[in-house]
């Protein structure tokens, strides 16, 4: 009983430590903020367009997927800096295969973008 609610009171602590860092990347994180923006710009523009409901989970993916993408990044660069402040080739390696995990992102949500709204200007 004792190690249930243990546990529980564990994952409890761990959903406020996340929400505090969900926090700190949306108040504070310039890279997050300026996606969360393209983000809700996207979301307007679909209501504009009247997508359906598939687009619209595609294009709630692809937002998810691009911020997600980039907090860990961000978290990865926090990271680097903090282990390594100083100039080195090889953190200067670790932050660009980190910022390329967000591009990687970034393409697929272009893709999934054009895919939904190229039909709607064309057709
Ligand atoms: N300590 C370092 N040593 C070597 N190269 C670095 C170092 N810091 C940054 N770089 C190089 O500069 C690039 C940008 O790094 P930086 O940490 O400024 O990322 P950013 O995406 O511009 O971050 P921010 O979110 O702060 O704008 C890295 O991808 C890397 O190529």
């Amino acid at each position: 009983m004792n190690t249930e609610r243990n546990f529980i009171l564990n994952r409890l602590k761990a959903f406020t430590y996340a929400a505090k860092g969900f926090w700190i990347l949306i108040t504070s994180e310039k890279s997050i903020i300026a996606q969360t923006i393209i983000g809700v710009f996207m979301t307007i523009i679909g209501f504009i367009m009247n997508i359906s409901a598939t687009e619209w989970m595609f294009q709630i993916f692809a937002i998810g997927l691009i911020l997600v993408a980039e907090s860990l990044n961000t978290g990865i660069e926090k990271l680097a800096d903090f282990v390594h402040p100083e100039f080195h080739k090889e953190i200067g390696r670790i932050k660009d295969i980190s910022a390329g995990a967000a591009f990687f992102a970034a393409i697929f949500a272009v893709i999934i973008g054009l895919i939904i709204y190229i039909p709607k200007f064309i057709l």
